[in-house]
Order: structure tokens, then sequence, then C-alpha cells
């Protein structure tokens, strides 16, 4: 019994190793499932993230555009999503349903511990055993169970992942069909924004012609011409530095022609020179053989040949080597060639810059004896206008024109003549007699501009010198005043063309003197003065200069200095349009007032600095007519009465000076007082008188030479004008 008894205790203790063994399988096993549920729990989590992304997704997609592609979506994701939803509430219903089943472990310890508590029941243990073994073999089918289960559970969670992945790939697709569209429509944006805009904009330049950019304009253009110059001249040398190369590049080529022919010479004669030998040794051989059969004679003969033949053999060689030479040294020529012409070239500019050296150095002379014939020939340019006198009367006839025929309608009878053989006389008839008028010179009707000009030319030169010099026009109204002075485009007066000489001589004298030329242009008008170069035509007064020279001066009054013949061209335009005109019965255009044009010329000689300032006055003045044959009335009349006194004080004035008078009256109007310093002592002063040659014009005619004579009549120092007056 106590075996048997110690045998069951064995037993039992070897059961509860067992079911101990058991049990932490067991407790294994809940660990898993517990874990198992977890990660279950996990995948519902991520599965209603899942199914809520979805949700928003579809809302998304519901408030966007009806696009139809879009509706489908949104059913296909709602399926999609009910079915998800279906998935989750079988897995649900699987975990609360492993969340339910007890703990086997426990269970099982629970019956180990009842088992423990009592060792008399030898009986119930063996049931227990058999018991724990069922529930076990239930709860590991159960377990396998649930294993299955599980195990279906992740292939629907993998299915629906990847049925999440597709719809996630289509949703990138939808995504990037947006993206692209989106992109096609910036596009087309930009096409459009970059189009022609529909509405063009006028752009307008305005022109500001300030004095500060026409010197800069003028400054610009005068280095613009320096450098064209420059340029001319490196175009002029690259030509013939051109011209030089492509002559060396004929040589070259005619010396490797020459080569050529040398070489095809040489080859020739080479091969000449082979056959010939070969033919010689073939006689030789002949002749060898022949030997042996001919007589003494013929062997000599023979001989004889061979010799001559030898001797041209042996003359053959040097000729050859002589051309080698030659072919070698013309090879080495062609070789050398370039760094020949370099060295020529530089001799070349060696010998160019000691002519110039040269050159410079004789210039030099030339210089100092230029120099010397200005000083001279001014001199005796002076002396020629003393000759001439310091105040000169020239007269100048107008031809009869068309317009003058219809105003005389149709009686175009000349009453003034003048005489070829006489320069310096000219005849009015007048009431059936001939009335002579003694002139420093008489122009013919057809007088060009030119010769006039030529008569003032030396005039002009000696205001370069440091002269003041005034050129005035005087004579009725329509007589070729301002024709004389100004002239027209085509055939320019006395005022263009004594700038345009002027400003030759300038340029002549440029290596010794530099010049500044300044010019005013001002008109008197019924004795008040006009600024003709400003735009207000305000009024100017003449003034005791305040630098205390006692020199006049006009405050206000616009000096421009000039730089070119083109630009005075401007001024004497603008002077022009501003000038008073008015119609009269005389002439249409008739200029009203006395038009001055001044120009200064200030001179510094290059060498010792010595100053000059010259003037040159041209006046246009007003028609010297008398008042009752203008028609002239009310404000015409004070106009004219205006002129008159002024051409008469100008006359007083000029006969004064001529007389040598203490007193000259310049004062007693506007237009002497302004020319004070240009008429005074050491001025030079020129008065063409414009005379029309008709005969109804003949009362002003021999007024305007009566006016000339009063003027040409003052005796000039002890040699004494003689007049004869008709
Ligand atoms: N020598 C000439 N050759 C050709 N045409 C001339 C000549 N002299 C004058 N004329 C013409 O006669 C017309 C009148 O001349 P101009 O205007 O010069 O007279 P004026 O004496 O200046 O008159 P005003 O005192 O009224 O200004 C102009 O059309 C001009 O072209």
């Amino acid at each position: 019994m106590v075996e048997s008894l110690y045998g069951l205790q064995g037993e039992r203790s070897k059961l509860r190793g067992e079911l101990r063994l058991l049990h932490s399988q067991l407790e294994q096993k809940d660990r898993d499932r517990h874990s198992r549920i977890q990660a279950f729990q996990q995948q519902i989590d991520e599965l209603k993230g899942c199914i809520e992304e979805r949700e928003e997704e579809l809302s998304r997609l519901r408030t966007a555009t009806g696009a139809t592609d879009s509706e489908k979506r949104v059913l296909c994701l709602s399926a999609e999503n009910e079915s998800l939803k279906q998935n989750l509430s079988v897995t649900q219903g699987l975990l609360q349903q492993l969340s339910t089943i007890p703990s086997q472990s426990s269970t099982m310890l629970l019956k180990v511990s009842h088992t423990g508590n009592g060792g008399n029941a030898a009986d119930g243990t063996n049931g227990t055993c058999d018991l724990s073994a069922q529930e076990n073999e239930n709860l590991r089918s159960r377990i396998h169970q649930l294993e299955l289960s599980l195990q279906q559970r992740s292939e629907q969670l993998s299915h629906l992942e990847r049925q999440s992945e597709q719809s996630e790939w289509r949703r990138g697709e939808e995504v990037r069909k947006r993206e692209d569209r989106l992109r096609e429509l910036q596009l087309e944006l930009d096409r459009e924004k970059g189009k022609e805009p529909v509405v063009k904009y006028v752009t307008q330049t305005v022109e500001v012609e300030s004095p500060a950019t026409l010197k800069h304009l003028s400054k610009a253009r005068q280095r613009g011409e320096l450098l064209s110059e420059k340029l001319a001249k490196q175009n002029e040398r690259c030509k013939q530095l051109e011209e030089q190369i492509r002559k060396s590049d004929e040589h070259s080529c005619n010396l490797q022609h020459k080569i050529a022919a040398y070489e095809r010479e040489i080859s020739k004669l080479r091969e000449e020179l082979l056959t010939e030998i070969g033919h010689l040794e073939e006689k030789r051989e002949e002749a060898v053989k022949a030997a042996a059969n001919c007589s003494p004679e013929h062997f000599q003969n023979l001989q004889e040949q061979f010799f001559t033949l030898q001797k041209r053999l042996t003359a053959l060689p040097p000729t050859l080597r002589c051309m080698k030479t030659d072919y070698a040294s013309l090879r080495s020529q062609v070789r050398n060639f370039s760094s020949f012409y370099g060295a020529a070239i530089s001799d070349a500019k060696k010998q160019i810059s000691a002519a110039i050296t040269e050159m410079s150095e004789a210039n030099k002379d030339l210089l100092e004896k230029y120099r010397k014939e200005v000083a001279l020939r001014r001199k005796y340019h002076e002396q020629l206008v003393e000759l001439k006198g310091n105040i000169r009367v020239l007269c100048r006839v107008k031809p009869v024109l068309k317009e003058d025929q219809q105003h005389d309608e149709g009686q175009s009878v000349v009453v003034v003549t003048t005489d070829p053989n006489n320069e310096s006389s000219l005849g009015v008839l007048n009431k059936g007699k001939v009335r002579v008028f003694e002139m420093d010179k008489v122009f013919h009707p057809q007088a060009t501009q030119e010769e006039v000009f030529q008569e003032i030319e030396p005039l002009v030169t000696s205001c370069i010198d440091g002269y003041h010099v005034c050129i005035f026009a005087y004579g009725q109204t329509g007589s070729g005043k301002t024709y004389t002075m100004e002239g027209s485009v085509e055939n320019p007066g006395i005022n263009k063309r004594a700038l345009k000489h002027l400003f030759g001589e300038i340029e002549q004298r440029k290596d010794m003197w530099s010049y500044t030329v300044t010019v005013s242009s001002v008109e008197i008008y019924n004795e008040v003065l006009r600024d003709l170069l400003s735009k207000d035509g305000e009024k100017l007064d003449i003034k005791i200069n305040p630098d205390g020279t006692g020199q006049l001066h006009v405050p206000g009054l616009r000096l421009i200095e000039v730089k070119s013949f083109q630009h005075i061209k401007k001024i004497l335009a603008t002077a022009r349009r501003n000038r008073i005109t008015f119609g009269t019965q005389m002439n249409q255009h008739s200029s009203r007032s006395h038009a001055l044009l001044c120009i200064t010329v200030e001179g510094t000689d290059l060498a010792t600095g010595s100053k000059t300032t010259g003037k040159l006055n041209l006046v246009d003045l007003a028609g010297s007519e008398r008042v009752w044959k203008s028609g002239a009335e009310g404000e015409r009349l004070k106009e004219a009465q205006n002129i008159n006194r002024s051409l008469l004080s100008l006359g007083d004035v000029i006969q004064a000076l001529r007389a040598r008078q203490t007193h000259i009256p310049f004062r007693n109007s506007r237009l002497t007082y302004l020319l004070q310093d240009s008429l005074g002592k050491g001025s030079k002063t020129v008065m063409v008188v414009q005379v029309s040659a008709l005969e109804s014009n003949v009362g002003e005619t021999l007024c305007s030479l009566k006016f000339a004579q009063r003027v040409c009549k003052v005796e000039l120092g002890p040699a004494s004008r003689k007049i004869e007056c008709g």
C-alpha cells in the first residue's frame, strides 16, 4: 500500500511537473494571443485612419467641380469605404471574441491549486488530469481556430491594404492629371501674355537744344570729325600695307613658280642625263665590241668620239651643281622672305619717321618765314586800306527785275548808266540832263555777289587782325540792301561770305593764333533797341561799361560764341526771323528797322601770348525813301521819320569822321551811338549805296547818291578827292 501510495505520489508529482510545463506553454500562448490582439487593435486603428482619410477625400471630391471622372471616383471610393467598414466590424467582432476568452493559464492555475489543497482525494486526481487534458485539447483546437481566423483577417487586411494602395495610386494619378492641366493652363496664360498687346503706345521724343547741349554736340562732332580723319588716315595706311603685302605675295608666288619651273627643268635634265649616260654606255659597249672587229683608223675615230662624249659628260655635272645652288638659294630666299619683309617695313618706318622729323624741322623754318610774311602782308594790307581810304563809299545798281516792271506798269525806263571803262562813276538821266556821280567803286547791275564781296574782303581780314570795321547798306526800300547784305540761300550776300572768309582765315592761322568768335544781333526800330537773338525781343539800352574803360555796352544783349560756319548759319536764320517786317507801298517785305550783325573776334598769338580784339559790324539799314512817297501816315509816318533821322545822323557822323572833326555827333541816334566804338578813330567803314536804275525811282536814286556824295566829298589828308558834280 505504502509502495503504491509512493508510486501514486510520484505519479502525481510527475503530472504536476507536466501540468506546470503545460501551464507555462499556455502562458506563452496567452502572451502570443495578447500581442496578436494588440497587433490586431493596431491594424484596426490603421484601418480606421485609412477610412477617415478616404472619407475626407470623398468629401473633398464631392465639393470639387462636377467632372464625371470625379463622380465615378467618388462612387468607387464610397463602395471601397463600405467594404472597409464591413471588414472593420467583422474584425472588431473577432477581436471581441478573442478578448472575452478567459485566460487558459489562470484556469489552469486554479485547477492546479485545487488539486494541491488535499492529498487525500486520490480518485479525484485522475479525473482532474483527464479533464485538464481535454480542456487543453479544446483550448488547442480553439487556438488553432483563432489562428486560422487571424490568418484570414491578415489576408483580408493585406487585401484591404492593396486596395488602399490602389486607391492611393488612383488619387495620385488624379492629382498628377490636375497638375498637368494646371501647367497647360499656365502655359496658355504665358502665351496669352506674350502676345502683342492690342493697344499700342506712341512714344514721342522731345529734343531740347540747350546751349550746353549744343556746345557738347558741337564738341562731340568735332571730336567725331577728328576721329574720322584719323580713321581715314589709318585706313589709308592699312590699304598701303595691304598693297605691299599683296605685292609681296605676288613676288613670293612668282618665286615659287620659278622654283617649280627649276625643279621641273632639273628633273628633266636629270632624266636626259641618265638616258644620255645610258646611250653612251650602250655606245661604249658597242664601240668596244666593234673595236675588236674594226680597223685601227676606225678605232681611232671611235676613240675620239668617245673622248668628246666624255668631255660633254664631264661638263654636265657643273651645270647641274649650278642649278642646284640656284635652286637652294631660291628656296632660302623664299624662307627668309617674311623676316626680310619685316626688316624692310621697319626700315621704311625708320625712314618715314626720319623724314617726318626732317619735315618738322623744315616746317619750323617755314613757319618762321610764314610769320614774317604774314606780318609783312598785314603791313601792306594796312597800307592798301589806308590808300583806299578808311571810309569808302561803294555804289551798287540794282538790275531791273520782273516785279519792278509790274510796279512800273510796264514803263521800265532805265535812267542810271554805268561806264564799263570807269569803275568809279555813274550817270543819272533826269529832266533831259545826265548827272554824273563819282564813288570809290560802282557796281553795274550785272555785278555778282562775289564781285561785291571781293571789294569788302580786305576789311574782313583786317577785323581778324584786331580792327573795328563797319559795313553799311544804304538806299531806298527795295533797292537791294538786304540782298547785298544777306542775299539768298543759293547766292549769299556779304554777311555769310564775310563769316565764311573769317573762319577760313582763322583755320589758316590756327598754328599761330587761337581765335574766339562771338556774335550778337540787334535791330533798331523806332529808336528802340531789340535783341534779334532773344525770343522775347526785350527792349535794350546802351550804357557806359562799368569796367571803367569808358566803352559802351548793352546790358542783357545775348552774345553767342560761334565755333563753325555751320553754326553761324542758324544764328543768321534766327535773326532774320525775328526782324520786324511790314509791307509798304514800295516793297511787300520791306524791312522797317536797321538790322545789325556784330561779330567780335578775339585773337591770341600762340607764340607771344599777345591779344587782339576785332569787331565787324554788318548793318542792313532801313529804307531811306522820302516820307511822302512811301505813303506813310500815323504809325508808319513816325517810323519813316525815325528812319530818316537816324540815317541823317549816320551821314553826319561819317562826314565828321572823314573830315577828322574833333566832335563826332555819335549820340544823335541810337544807331551811331551803338556803333560809336566801330566808327571812331582807327576803324574802317564801307558804305554800300544801293540804287534803282528805273525812271520811276529817279528822285530816291538822286537823294541816295547825293547822300553818298556828301560822305565822299570830304578831303582825306593832303590828297583831296576830285569829284565831278553834274
Ligand atoms: N542785285 C540784285 N539781283 C537780283 N535781285 C535783286 C538784286 N537786288 C535786289 N534784288 C531783289 O529785289 C527785291 C528787293 O530787294 P531787297 O529786299 O534787298 O531790298 P531792300 O533795299 O532791302 O528793301 P527794304 O529797305 O524794304 O528792306 C528782292 O526780291 C531782291 O531779291
